[in-house]
Parts: C-alpha cells; structure tokens; sequence
C-alpha cells in the first residue's frame, strides 16, 4: 500500500524521521506509564520547570500526576552509573501550566537523554543529534551554544553576591545591559567587573570567533574550561558545525543545567523549538557519580508556525504602542529614517509601512505589544517598564529608550493614615505590581482591580490608596491626592522576539545602534 506522506502534520513527519536518526544512533526508546507518582515530584520541585502540577487520587489511594516532566522518571529509572553510558530516546506528552492561557496546556516533546559516563565524545554526538533533528524539519535553523560554567565563573570573577545572582541572570539572559549596569553599580561591582558583565552580551555569533574573543574575558578555570569544552565541541562537529552559534549570554536554569547548554531555533518559529544541555545535579541525585545531557525538541512548536513570508519580503515588523507614547517613539524613529510617507495618526489604519526602509508598523494598544512580539508577530516593539513588569514578556529586552518617563507610586488621599491592623484596600490596573510591592513589606493587601480612571477609587471610598503611574502629578493634585510612595521609575524599552534577533540580526542591531546613538545625544 503507498503511504502519503503529505498527509503528515509537521510534527509527525519530524518524529517519524527523528525516530529513525535517533535508533541509528544508538538510542533506544523509552516508554513512560500514563501517569507518575507525585512523590517524584515534590522531592525534586526545584528541577521542574513549574512547581504546579496536575495531581489526583487514583482509586488505590496513592497521589498521582499527569507528568509534566520525562526526564525526571528517566533519571530515576535508568540503570545509570558512572562507569556505564545509557542512552534514551522518547516522545511523550507533558502537562505544564501555560502563561499565555492561564491553564494546562498539553506538550508535546521528543527528546533523548545520555546519562552515566558522559564524556567529550557522547556530548559531541548529543550536540550533533540536536543539530540534525532541526535539520530534519526542513527549515533554516540555528543551535546556540552556551555554558553555565562560564556565565557562573564570571559572577564569582566579579563577586556578583549570592542575593543578586538570579538578578544578573535574568538581565544577562534578557539581553538587558542598562538593568544590567543599574543592578551591578547597585550591589557595588567594580567598574571592570560591571564592563566584565556587559560584554559577556556581545558574545554571541559564529563559534570559534566568540571562543576566541571570550578568551581575554576568562578571569578563572571554570571560564577557561567552559571555553575550552566549547572549542573541543565546536573542532569536533568540524564541517558539521554549520548552522551553530555559541551565545555565551544564553543561560539555562540554574538549578538543573551546570555545564553545556543549547537552544535550537527555526526561521518562523517564534519561539526556541529545542532546548538542552548538561544537567549532572539531577541524574547524581538517583546514581551518585553519574552525569547526564540531553535535548527536548517541542513538536507543538513546530505546527505554530507564522504565516510564510513573500521572498525578498523580509521587512522588519514593529509593534507600536498607539497614543502619547507611541508618537514620541515614531518621532525618534522616523529622525534616524524608519518614518512612513503617511502620517499614521491622521489615519484609522493599523499597519504602515516604509518598503524602501525595510519597516513596518502594526499600531497595538500599549499593553499588547509584548504579546505582539513574544509571539513573534512582530519582530520588535516599544513597550514601557510597567507592562513588562506586570505581565512578563520572554524578549530580549535591548534598550532603555528613556521615552516615555513617568514613576510608578503608591497614591491616597491627602489626609491618608495607615490603617496597620486591618489589609489595606488598593486599586489598581497593575495587579503583580501591586501585589508583589506589599508583599515585599509583608503588608497584607486587597486589591480592586480597575482598567481606568483610577484616581477615583479613593475619591469614592473604593479603596484607600492606588497604585498607578504619575508623570507630572497633575492627576493627583486636580483630585487632592498624594504621593505616599515612588518605588519603580518607568521608561519605554526596544525589546526583540527572541527568533527575529537571530534571523533578522542585521535590521534589528541597524535599529539598535541607530536609536542608542540618537539616544545617546
Ligand atoms: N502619564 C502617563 N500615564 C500613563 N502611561 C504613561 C504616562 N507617561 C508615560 N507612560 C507610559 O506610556 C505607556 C502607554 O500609556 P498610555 O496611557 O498611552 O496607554 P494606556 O492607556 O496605559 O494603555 P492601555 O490602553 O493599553 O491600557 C505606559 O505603559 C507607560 O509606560
Ligand atoms: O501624573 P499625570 O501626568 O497626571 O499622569 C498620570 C495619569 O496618566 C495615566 O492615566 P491615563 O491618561 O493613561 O488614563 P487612564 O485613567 O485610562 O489610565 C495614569 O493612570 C494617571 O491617571
């Protein structure tokens, strides 16, 4: 009987064909039951990628849970040791809690472990197999090299405290130099160990390049030996190695990765379809001694795939806040030659476009155009802090535009007196902000969530204070209320779909250098 292959979703013709490499290579399959003790789980919360978990009581009693996780239940059940190598390959559904939906989404990953004598050899061949399953999807792709060994031994060259660590990580992960820079002078590194932090950014591109240029940045023997273990790998992938890049800004979960780590990424795909690396402190916690990497490639990601794109037409998208803000910025941009021969505030329409330029601006609300670019609708975006902070974005966070400048504050009545032993009622739009400023102080709160107009709530005796931005404090004052606290200064940030910054480099560090030089003026 002839089979159609057409009739394949992308993500069964991958497994197919990666079922076949993966057997070639060694691997065998590994079958998960359908569900998994919880026990498992609560022992080794810190090496899920969420602590929530979907659990029931099965009719005998014992707590079970929908797997939100393969690796775990493989590590526990290998016959792994540090003298022997097992090699395993599955393809499962996982049930994580989603920040897009708010609810459990299904996941669906195929992915292969290496664990026990892992040596340059098995690392190498993981590195390759990683590398050839994006191959197999048919689409230009790029695996991203980087090593937690390196990123953790410059913090320690620095003396980047304990309490800061995570901190840094997430600004170095973000591509955020300005925070980055804020953070360090905070916590009181010196000049060089702050200019040391900042140019790990600008490690990233063709992999025996960055190795060599991150040689003069090795400051200890644990940044040597990452470099070193990077140049080994990248000699033996040797002609292989096209398609791989070494970003030694990339960094994987502290807890889990302690070594090599890779992220593979697809053309279209807006966000890392594969993730990876070396994670010995998990599999040591089953078979002392034994060491472990593998790969997760994620096959929804594959069928989430954006619109094709016409040849040639490879114009870089912007999202752009309408109203006050959005106009300071387009203003900016069109003095540095992005502007549109049409001025787009006098029109209803939602995208504009400057061919010759190569740009083109979708108008979105201000609170959506992290969401714009996540999800890699547009490439780039201008969005102020306080959506970032209250709804999280994962972006590369690539210029503080200083547009856009207002505080967020706590506000409240002229005559307003804290009330200590009762929960204080706040309004707000910024919920997380809100929530996570009080819990900080340990003070209990309740919060009124409103989409506007906020200064009222007091006013009517909704709530006792407000958490909202003040710019010139005009508001307040015309409705006789007060600044009590100014905790988080504002501006607008240029941020970048994770995806677009690497196959669209060259526009968006054309944008980058031109709007920091007019910045910088
Ligand atoms: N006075 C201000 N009031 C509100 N936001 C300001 C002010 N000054 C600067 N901003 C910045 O401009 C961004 C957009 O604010 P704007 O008031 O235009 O939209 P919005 O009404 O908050 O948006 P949405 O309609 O999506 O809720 C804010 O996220 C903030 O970063
Ligand atoms: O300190 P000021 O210069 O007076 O600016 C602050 C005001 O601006 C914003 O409201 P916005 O105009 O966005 O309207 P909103 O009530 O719909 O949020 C903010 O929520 C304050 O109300």
């Amino acid at each position: 009987m002839e089979f159609d292959l057409s009739i394949l979703k992308p993500q069964e013709l991958v497994s197919l064909q990666l079922r076949s490499l993966y057997e070639k290579a060694g691997y065998r399959k590994y079958h998960m039951g359908r569900f998994e003790e919880y026990g498992l789980y609560q022992e080794n919360l810190h090496f899920l990628p969420s602590e929530q978990v979907i659990t029931f009581t099965d009719l005998d009693g014992r707590l079970l849970a929908l797997k939100p996780d393969v690796t775990l239940s493989i590590a526990k059940n290998a016959q792994a040791s540090a003298e022997e190598r097992t090699k395993y390959y599955y393809i499962e559904n996982v049930y994580r809690p989603s920040l897009e939906s708010h609810t459990f989404e299904e996941i669906s990953q195929m992915g292969l472990e290496c664990m026990g004598r892992v040596d340059d050899a098995a690392t190498a061949e993981v590195v390759r197999l990683a590398l050839e399953s994006l191959g197999r999807t048919g689409r230009p792709f790029l695996l991203q090299l980087g090593h937690m060994g390196f990123v953790t031994g410059l913090l320690d060259a620095v003396g980047a405290p304990e309490r800061c660590r995570l901190e840094l990580l997430e600004c170095i992960r973000d591509k955020k130099a300005h925070a980055l820079r804020q953070a360090a002078s905070r916590e009181g590194l010196s000049k060089q160990g702050t200019d040391a932090l900042c140019r790990l950014l600008e490690l990233s591109g063709e992999g025996a390049r960055v190795v060599e240029s991150a040689d003069a940045l090795a400051l200890n023997s644990a940044m040597s030996d990452a470099l070193e273990e990077l140049r080994s790998i990248c000699g033996a992938l040797g002609r292989d190695a096209k398609g791989v890049q070494v970003d030694l800004a990339q960094v994987g979960d502290m807890d889990y990765y302690n070594g090599l780590v890779f992220q593979g990424f697809l053309d279209g795909c807006p966000r890392a379809v594969l993730k990876g690396g070396r994670y010995d402190p998990l599999v040591a916690r089953f078979h002392p001694g034994a060491r472990a990497i593998g790969f997760a490639l994620y096959l929804n990601e594959l069928n989430r795939r954006l619109p094709e794109r016409e040849e040639g037409e490879r114009m870089l998208s912007v999202a752009l806040p309408k109203g006050r803000l959005g106009d300071q910025i387009y203003h900016l941009l069109a003095s540095v030659g992005y502007g549109c021969g049409e001025n787009y505030s006098e029109t209803r329409k939602l995208v504009v476009e400057n061919q010759s330029a190569g740009i083109r601006y979708f108008l979105v609300k201000p609170s959506d155009v992290a969401i714009y670019v996540e999800h890699g609708a547009a490439d780039v975006g201008f969005v102020g802090r306080d959506i970032l902070c209250e709804h999280g974005a994962d972006v590369y966070e690539l210029l503080d535009t200083g547009l856009g400048r207002c505080d967020m504050c706590v506000a409240g009545p002229e005559d307003f007196e804290e009330e200590p032993d009762r929960a204080l009622r706040v309004a707000t739009k910024f919920v997380r902000i809100a929530r996570e400023h009080y819990a900080a102080q340990g003070r209990d709160i309740d919060v009124i969530e409103l989409n506007g107009s906020i200064e009222l709530a007091p006013i009517l005796g909704l709530s006792d204070v407000i958490v909202d931005i003040v710019e010139t404090g005009t508001t307040l004052r015309e409705n006789h209320l007060k600044v009590i606290e100014r905790f988080m200064p504002i501006s607008a940030r240029f941020i970048a779909n994770r995806s677009s910054y690497l196959f669209k480099q060259e526009a968006v560090l054309r944008l980058l250098t031109r709007l920091s030089e007019v910045i910088a003026q």
